[in-house]
């Protein structure tokens, strides 16, 4: 049973439609995650999933039920970590993470014990005493994150964690959903970075609220560009280089070849080559460009940049 399931999910505020019809299962033990530009709706999908808002029409199930009908116990398998702070900037950081403890109706030990790892597993620990309202903007984003996975939640929504932090604070943070994951938890996580992508196990892109794309972060590079990507520079005049090129089409196809008249040995071209599987087509190639100025042949990942521009251009 898929942890997340929706089906048709529409979601209107008055006139407007947000969600427009998405359909989304994320497995047991995966990170999603769910990427779009600024009011793609993003947030309001997540609100849906974790039940604060009514799917207008379709159906969500989380851990196989509707989440708006969650009771205090299923309540308890999810985390969220909302975009806002919304913790006490007065109270230190211990006493915030205490007093989310204690909605959870732990006992006393247990929430010193998971007060102190949920503090130690987000490093912030040695700086319990200080009062939220006065630790760094990243701190504060992690001790958000400690109050949601403070009551060990199976699964955990993540909304924006990364924006405007600088790269070094955002990998830290992928580094520690990582871990989340590790331990077994299910991670929904929004971001408008498609960067992040690569990190996911699973990415939806969502724009205009509807799933644009969907897969692996690897089915999505393929889906974008056809097959797997290799990169050849080859020196030599360009009608050299197209002629040597003809000898590619039975292994792949040459999407583009762009001509470097900067370099330094003379005039080089860069062609890309769109194959179904580059480990068995890279000697393939050697071999048919026998003969020619062969300077390099390597397997291109392209840019989650450019991944997701081909695939909602595909779309549009
Ligand atoms: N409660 C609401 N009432 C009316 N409109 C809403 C409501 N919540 C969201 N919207 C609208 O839905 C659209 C999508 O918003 P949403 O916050 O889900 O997008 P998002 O992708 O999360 O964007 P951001 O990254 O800026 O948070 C926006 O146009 C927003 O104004």
């Amino acid at each position: 049973m898929p942890v997340i399931e929706t089906k048709n999910l529409v979601r209107r505020f008055g006139g407007t439609t947000v969600l427009r019809g998405i359909d989304l299962r994320v497995e047991e033990g995966e990170i999603f995650g769910l990427i779009g530009p600024s009011g793609a709706g993003k947030s309001t999908l997540l609100r849906t999933l974790t039940g604060y808002l009514k799917p207008t029409e379709g159906e969500v199930r989380v851990f196989g039920r509707p989440p708006e009908k969650f009771g205090t116990e299923e309540r308890r398998r999810l985390g969220v970590m909302p975009q806002k702070f919304v913790l006490y900037e007065n109270l230190s950081v211990k006493q915030n993470l205490n007093f989310v403890a204690r909605l959870y109706d732990l006992s006393f030990f247990e929430r010193r014990r998971k007060v102190r790892e949920a503090l130690e597993f987000v490093e912030l620990w040695e700086h319990r005493r200080k009062a939220a309202g006065n630790i760094s903007g990243g701190m504060q984003r992690r001790l958000q994150l400690a109050a949601a996975i403070v009551h060990s939640p199976r699964l955990l929504f993540v909304d924006e964690p990364t924006a405007s932090l600088d790269p070094i604070l955002r990998r830290r943070f992928w580094d520690e959903f990582v871990q989340l994951r590790e331990q077994g938890r299910t991670l929904f996580v929004t971001t408008q970075y498609v960067d992040e992508a690569a990190r996911c196990d699973r990415v939806g892109f969502l724009a205009n609220g509807t799933l644009a794309a969907l897969g692996t972060p690897d089915e999505l590079r393929r889906q974008a560009f056809g097959g797997e990507v290799l990169e050849l520079t080859l020196g030599g005049e360009p009608g050299q280089v197209s002629w040597s090129l003809s000898f590619l089409k039975d292994i792949g196809h040459v999407v583009e070849v762009r001509e470097d008249e900067e370099a330094a040995e003379g005039p080089v071209s860069h062609a890309r080559l769109i194959v179904d599987d580059a480990d068995v087509a890279m000697p393939q190639v050697f071999s048919a460009l026998n003969g020619a100025d062969v300077r390099s042949v390597d397997i291109l990942k392209p840019s989650f940049d450019e991944v997701f521009f081909r695939l909602v251009r595909g779309n549009s």
